[in-house]
């Protein structure tokens, strides 16, 4: 495809996604030089380029947030999903608003080590300000397409660029936000009180890693930014699948009644023993995909030739998420688990290897870019899922005379990061002694929290050795 003076290339086809994003990783781990790369002292890891800069920040995904850790934090996702439950049984019409608290709970107590009771407070509250602002001025511009126009860009005011303004006070947001919470994260530091996160080991070994202050502070953000969206968007398009597809609804349920019982929550650990949910998980991430062109394209650094085609330098290469996730299956708009073998679902890394023409879904990217949170959005998704099926019943509303209300199957919210369009449904506990059982649950979980909704330091002592 040709826009302005850019190539663009939609990759259609697992072999080709492995032939190129992953088998010429050295040439396609690249990111396209976006205008919006000038902006935010470019420290955004997914946009800059593939430099030193960038393998440092990314080494610190690989290392603080692989399987080992991701699994340090399950303490957290569990507690949170316990005020999930809740929420949902209190104000079950604001499901949307519960799933959304949880994973910006998940997201700034694993990356920060604060909870989130409530999102319209604190520094929370700035960062999804922050996020939104975001969301519309990372938008491709113009100059992304004509990048000769770059000159005028950089000389004419923010009044006559509309994008230019919402990108230079993006920069503004972002400098009072981000080095906030990283000289909040130092104070906590200095003081003994930072709680196991994200921010705090980096800061822990930041002669070592070689990060600077600013790198930290980005890193730390903008995991929250990968994180928060993509995991509730995630989440909604389970709830639809659900309430779209009662039969397979009423299977998962089986299978955790039969496992889990009724008077206990799954949990993580019981992972290996829940095939038909792993499938759950897996389908829902290739019939729901957030990121519908892998959010982010990747770019080919020098020219290349493959299969007789040229791909210039620069060219943007965007995987077609949405296309490869669908293509290759038959009746492929149907949530269907079945897809899946319980061994092909077992191994957690099946999403996300390099052997892509075995991936069932192309959900997390591919190549060197592939999503370094991918364990930790693992969990955040398991976790839920398994206790929202446990806990309750997801069906189809009905209007004031009784008739269902229709849902569009397939459609999305507009932008790169995309989440099902708003439907209608109806969400019951499924008994009276799953909602005691919740109750109590999130109950004896607040024993472990402090005025502001934290954890407190004997909780932290006791989940942390
Ligand atoms: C369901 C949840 C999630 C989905 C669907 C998702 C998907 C993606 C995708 C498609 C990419 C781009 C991959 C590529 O360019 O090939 C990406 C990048 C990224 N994700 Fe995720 N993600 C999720 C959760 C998370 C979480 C929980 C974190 C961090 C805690 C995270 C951190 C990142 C980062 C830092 C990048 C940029 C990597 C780079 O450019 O080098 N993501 N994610």
């Amino acid at each position: 495809m040709k826009l302005g003076n850019l190539n663009m290339f939609l990759l259609n086809d697992p072999t080709v996604i492995r032939d190129l994003l992953e088998k010429r990783s050295n040439n396609y781990s690249c990111r396209p030089d976006l205008y919006a790369r000038q902006f935010g002292d470019n420290l955004n890891i997914a946009l800059r380029d593939n430099d030193e800069i960038w393998r440092r920040q990314r080494k610190m995904y690989h290392v603080r947030l692989n399987v080992k850790s991701a699994d340090r934090y399950l303490p957290y996702q569990h507690c949170d999903s316990l005020q999930l439950l809740d929420d949902i049984v209190d104000r079950p019409d604001a499901w949307l608003e519960h799933i959304q608290r949880y994973t910006a709970s998940i997201s700034t107590t694993l990356l920060y080590g604060w909870r989130t009771p409530h999102t319209n407070t604190g520094y929370v509250k700035d960062l999804l300000e922050w996020m939104e602002v975001t969301s519309d001025a990372l938008n491709f511009q113009l100059v992304d397409f004509y990048p000769s126009l770059r000159i005028l860009y950089k000389v004419l005011p923010g009044w006559v660029l509309p994008n230019k303004r919402k990108l230079q006070n993006l920069q503004k947001l972002e400098n009072r936000v981000f080095y906030d919470l990283l000289g909040k994260a130092k104070e906590k530091l200095e003081s003994g009180e930072a709680h196991p996160s994200f921010i705090r080991d980096m800061l822990m070994d930041q002669d070592h890693d070689r990060l600077d202050d600013r790198q930290i502070a980005n890193n730390a953000a903008h995991g929250f930014g990968a994180a928060m969206d993509t995991s509730a968007n995630t989440l909604v398009g389970f709830i639809k699948a659900m309430v779209m597809f009662p039969d397979v609804q009423a299977k998962a349920q089986e299978e955790i009644d039969a496992v889990i019982g009724s008077d206990r929550l799954p949990q993580w650990d019981d992972r290996d023993r829940l095939p038909y949910i792993r499938a759950v998980v897996e389908e829902t991430f290739r019939w729901a995909p957030s990121p519908i062109s892998a959010a982010v394209p990747h770019a080919a650094k020098e020219d290349d030739v493959y299969n007789g085609m040229v791909i210039p330098k620069g060219s943007m290469m965007m995987i077609n998420v949405w296309t490869v996730n669908h293509d290759r299956f038959p009746n492929a708009r149907d949530f269907d688990p079945t897809r899946y073998t319980p061994e092909s679902t077992l191994v957690e890394n099946n999403s996300i290897s390099q052997d892509s023409p075995r991936r069932m879904h192309f959900t997390f990217g591919a190549g060197r870019r592939v999503c370094p949170g991918f364990h930790v959005a693992e969990r955040n998704i398991f976790i839920a899922v398994s206790r929202l099926l446990w806990g309750f019943n997801f069906q189809r509303a009905r209007d004031a005379s009784g008739k269902i209300i229709p849902i569009n199957r397939d459609a999305v919210t507009p932008g790169l990061i995309v989440r099902p369009e708003d439907f209608e449904c109806t969400i019951k506990v499924r008994s009276k002694s799953r909602e005691e059982f919740i109750r109590k649950s999130w109950s004896d979980a607040q024993e472990n929290l402090d005025s502001e909704g934290n954890f407190t330091p004997e909780f932290i002592k006791a989940s942390f050795k």
